[in-house]
């Protein structure tokens, strides 16, 4: 079975984080490892998850000059993730010379996607920060510079994920965080779907944190949305 779901690791130690991971088959799911975990357990971490069977997706949005933003993907590289992530808005230059950096890894090379609009932002949020358009349209934009760096996609919300398909084909991963399921509080995320309305939009996968990392019972919560994917 080829998983769609993410699961987004945001604890705040590890006893709680293995806890889950201890409970699940890497068939089930992937792992998402972001600023929290990485910042209180480092690459450690990352390789007790990887010694489990999973796939990690790195996900610490690197935004910084070119230089700085390569060299940190090539670490991820080394470190052996199957996914890592930077800012579309760090720019072209930035993006290309990420991707250049992977060119000696080949086939082993991690997948190197964007984030084009964060899923917890809204028209009013981008206007604060001087982004008078919409997310819709800023999500569009940083695609397609994206898609012209040469990464492998990008994530956006569920809501771009039709058009984005439209514009950048089927190859290009588009990777769906704010995603709730039926009945779930929505948080602080303002661009949502549920997990099935996600993918028949066309996502190829769907991160997701507090729906399940915060009900009493996890596993179940997985099982049910992958049930809902027709992946059971
Ligand atoms: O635009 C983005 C980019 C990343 N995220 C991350 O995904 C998870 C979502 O967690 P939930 O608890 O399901 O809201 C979280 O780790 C974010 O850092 C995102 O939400 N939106």
């Amino acid at each position: 079975m080829d998983s769609k779901v993410i699961v987004a690791l945001d604890y705040e130690t590890e006893h709680e984080a293995l806890a889950l991971v201890d409970q699940i088959d890497p068939s089930l799911c992937r792992l998402k490892v972001g600023k929290e975990m990485f910042t209180t357990l480092g690459t450690e971490f990352v390789k007790q998850l990887h010694s489990r069977g999973f796939d990690v997706f790195l996900d610490l949005k690197y935004h910084d000059i070119p230089n700085t933003v390569a060299r940190a993907v090539r670490s991820a590289a080394d470190l052996g993730v199957w996914m890592v992530d930077l800012h579309a808005s760090g720019g072209l230059r930035m993006m290309e010379e990420a991707k250049r950096i992977l060119e000696p890894y080949g086939k082993d090379a991690p997948l190197l996607i964007s984030v084009t609009v964060l899923t917890s932002m809204e028209d009013v949020d981008l206007l604060q920060i001087g982004i008078n358009t919409s997310p819709m349209e800023q999500v569009m934009r940083l695609a397609r510079l994206t898609q012209r760096a040469g990464l492998d996609g990008v994530v956006c919300s569920p809501q771009e994920v039709a058009i984005l398909r439209e514009i950048c084909g089927a190859d290009f991963k588009l990777v769906t965080p704010g995603i709730r399921p039926e009945g779930s509080d929505v948080g602080d995320q303002r661009r949502v779907m549920t997990p099935s309305e996600a993918i028949q939009a066309g996502s190829d996968y769907l991160v997701i944190g507090r729906p399940i990392t915060q009900s009493t019972t996890p596993v179940e919560v997985l099982k049910k949305i992958n049930a809902s994917l027709g992946l059971s």
